[in-house]
């Protein structure tokens, strides 16, 4: 707020519309309790009501508005929408939830009208497939991947997802206080449990991959927990989460071999705990420790979950910003409200700019050449009847 109160001139504060939007974070919340979440939107909104600016409300997002404005961001600042080209796939990591959404030639809503939102942007027409993944934020699908694997009631894990030296402990009752395990949680287990990394990537992705459900679908095809999904299509940029934790374990070179990625990572989990801190002193210790087990996750996300292949991975550009702008929901969200994406395109003049410019130069030259024509004219008029002398 204090940054928005410095870059909108004063004289724009009460004109300028600010709306809050909540995601995946707060639709857990409210789930687990309604009136804790009620309670924090109460409070938010006194605070943003004392605000300079024109507050116009703030509510929870569904998933699939989510991922529809995640897409909308990325397509309108690289102005594929105005331009009516094909357009960029969206792919979004919070800590809570994760969305896919792209247009796909072979989705039209008919098999599965929960994963449709339909789009008339700039005259276009666009069909967007779109799914949230509540859960599969990379926080929750930790704390899944920890609940699958404390199921008995361990007082110590082995983890292969933390780098060997790695040693904490966990509370039981923290690690099971989300509405994504709350159900799973074992029945008579001590209060906390020991948690020792072995640094293990191979080990870390079978373990990743019991978060998944493959088992079901019936539908044609399906990405998984039964969730219809079309065959991919086109390009994606992968945005927020995908942007940090690649970006740090420096895989953000989509095109390299799937071999080399899963080299790099299995050396980086590999790495003993003590010189990770001591290579990245500056780094939160929570998402140093989180690293292999966040990268793990993505890869298997894409390649398992979506079913990204060795082929079509190089098709997905890690992204953090496009043209100054940070890529995400929220550039979406507020160009949704503010009625700035227009449905029509903009009448285009009947000439483009050049056109009008090479009009006038041309009616110059015409009017300049008729005037000469005229002056000769007349001065020949008056050389072949020489005045007469009264
Ligand atoms: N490594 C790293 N992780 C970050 C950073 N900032 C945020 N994160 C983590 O990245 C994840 C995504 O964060 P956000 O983009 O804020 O998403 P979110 O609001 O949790 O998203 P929802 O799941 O939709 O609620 C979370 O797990 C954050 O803890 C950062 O600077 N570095």
């Amino acid at each position: 707020m204090l940054k928005a109160r410095e870059a909108v001139p004063s004289s724009r504060h009460g004109e300028t519309p600010l709306y809050l939007g909540a995601t995946a974070g707060m639709r857990l919340l409210n789930i687990e309790n309604a009136s804790a979440s009620d309670a924090v939107f109460q409070a938010v909104e006194a605070a943003l009501h004392s605000s300079p600016f024109s507050f116009r409300g703030a509510r929870i997002l569904s998933g699939q508005e989510e991922g529809a404005f995640g897409w909308v961001t990325v397509n309108y600042l690289d102005d594929r929408l105005t331009q009516g080209q094909e357009t960029t796939g969206a792919l979004d990591l919070g800590g809570a939830s994760t969305q896919i959404s792209f247009v796909s030639a072979r989705f039209d809503g008919t098999e599965s009208p929960d994963n449709l939102m339909n789009f008339r942007l700039y005259g276009n027409d666009y069909n967007l497939y779109t799914h949230s993944y509540l859960c599969y934020g990379k926080d929750q699908a930790l704390r899944k991947m920890l609940a699958l694997q404390t199921a008995s009631g361990p007082t110590s894990l082995s983890d292969p997802c933390f780098h060997p030296g790695y040693i904490r402990t966990r509370d039981y009752s923290e690690l099971y206080a989300s509405p994504c395990v709350a159900r799973s949680k074992p029945q008579a287990s001590p209060r906390n449990f020991t948690l020792k990394g072995t640094g293990d990537f191979d080990s870390c992705r079978t373990a990743v991959k019991k978060i998944f459900d493959f088992s079901k679908c019936n539908f044609s095809r399906c990405s998984f927990n039964g969730v219809f999904q079309p065959e991919l299509q086109g390009s994606f940029g992968a945005f927020s989460a995908y942007y940090f934790v690649l970006d740090f374990l420096n895989l953000t070179d989509t095109a390299a071999p799937m071999e080399t990625i899963k080299d790099k990572l299995r050396e980086y989990c590999a790495t003993p705990w003590a010189d990770m801190q001591r290579q990245h002193p500056s780094t939160k210790v929570k998402y140093l420790a989180e690293y292999c087990f966040s990268g793990t996750y993505i890869l298997t996300l894409l390649t398992e979950g979506y079913n990204f292949t060795a082929d079509t991975f190089k098709d997905i550009t890690i992204i953090r910003k496009i043209k100054g702008s940070d890529a995400g929901w929220t550039l979406g969200y507020m160009l949704n409200l503010t009625n700035m994406v227009p449905a029509e395109a903009p009448d285009a003049p009947p000439l483009p700019h050049a056109g009008y410019v090479s009009v006038m130069v041309l009616t110059g030259l015409l009017l300049g050449v008729l005037l000469l024509f005229i002056t000769y004219t007349l001065s020949k008029t008056q050389c072949s009847n020489p005045h007469k002398i009264v």
